[in-house]
């Protein structure tokens, strides 16, 4: 209705399939995934273990490279990015990943780490370096003294606030956030979602939010994407998704999660056994107690069911009757 009045996307998955041949084993990782996060807002990935988000997430980083679909940053498509302008592209565009310490160096303090972007990028060296290291330091909360520490001599919630300060090095414009408070204690990771709020209200950044747990999700983000089995069934606001599911696996994570409090993992729990997933129609079918023969025989496509809303599930009416939560 108000498509002139949005921005344009910032990043753009369109319709990205990827398939992993190990040996004489093919596991179809994604199969036609198609997302959008436009300037300055928080999208979440979510989905059980399994489901792609992590491929997804490497797909954008650059370091796997889809078999068919297009992934585009500012309307320019990424192999294009990666070949004329690479640096450019990995400053905007960084990572926040689940173990900061081991995204960090060991031998290295953490003023090194969280200055190697500054340097790499010849954006700063030197005293000005370290000014730099500190500025960012502060700005996620953390002790500038910290900078002379290393990785293993700090708490996991220090780690993962030096990791987001070398994120934020280069004033990226969209960060990629894979399970980046999975392997935080409950409280710390309520910090952590709460300065990522304050960084995109205070920068403006972007982010792809990938976690497996809903709650999560719906504490950060603006709206949602939720993946099953490679495929996106779900997507629209947060709030509209969490409150009207058309979707019974949506509806699965919902009603297995915590309220409010995110610290299980419902999607860990609920993982399908492989050798259960169909080749034809919904992937969710042998698990969804609305599956009827066409859900058997027919994939079924994303389609509109409210404002931004859409599902791909073809009993998503009968389930507009039942109100989620
Ligand atoms: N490099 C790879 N080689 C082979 N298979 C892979 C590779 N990367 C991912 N896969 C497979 O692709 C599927 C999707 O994996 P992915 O890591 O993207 O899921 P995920 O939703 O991020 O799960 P998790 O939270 O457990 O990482 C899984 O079956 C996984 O085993």
């Amino acid at each position: 209705m108000t498509k002139t009045a949005d921005p344009p996307p910032l990043l753009e998955v369109r319709d990205v399939h990827k398939t992993f041949t190990t040996g004489p084993r093919a596991v179809r990782a994604l199969r036609g995934v198609s997302l959008s996060v436009r300037p300055g807002e928080i999208v979440g990935l979510v989905g059980e273990s399994g489901s792609g988000k992590s491929t997804v997430a490497n797909l954008i980083l650059g370091l796997e490279h889809p078999d068919a679909g297009d992934i585009r940053y500012q309307d320019r498509a990424l192999p294009d990015w990666l070949a004329r302008s690479a640096r450019g592209y990995r400053g905007a565009v960084q990572a926040v990943f689940q173990d900061p310490v081991q995204a960090m160096d060991s031998r290295k303090t953490i003023g090194w780490s969280v200055a190697e972007p500054l340097v790499i990028h010849r954006v700063a060296r030197g005293a000005a370096a370290r000014e730099r290291v500190a500025d960012l330091l502060r700005s996620v909360h953390l002790d500038p003294a910290l900078a002379d520490r290393y990785p293993q001599q700090i708490s996991g919630g220090q780690a993962q606030r030096a990791g987001i300060a070398r994120a934020l090095a280069l004033e990226p414009a969209l960060l990629v956030c894979d399970e980046a408070v999975s392997a935080l204690d409950v409280s710390v990771q309520a910090q952590i979602l709460n300065l990522l709020l304050e960084i995109q209200d205070r920068l403006g950044t972007a982010m792809l939010f990938i976690s497996h747990a809903l709650p999560v999700v719906r504490h950060l983000a603006d709206s949602m994407v939720v993946m099953y089995a490679g495929t996106v069934v779900e997507q629209g606001p947060t709030e509209a998704v969490c409150q009207a599911a058309r979707h019974p696996y949506t509806r699965l994570l919902i009603s297995s999660s915590p309220h409010p409090a995110p610290d299980r993992k419902p999607g860990r729990a609920a993982t399908a056994p492989r050798e259960q997933m169909p080749v034809t129609g919904c992937r969710f079918a042998p698990r969804c107690p609305l599956a009827v023969d066409r859900c058997r025989a027919e994939d079924p496509v994303l389609r509109q069911v409210g404002t931004a809303h859409t599902t791909a599930c073809w009993r998503a009416e009968d389930l507009a009757t039942v109100t989620s939560r």
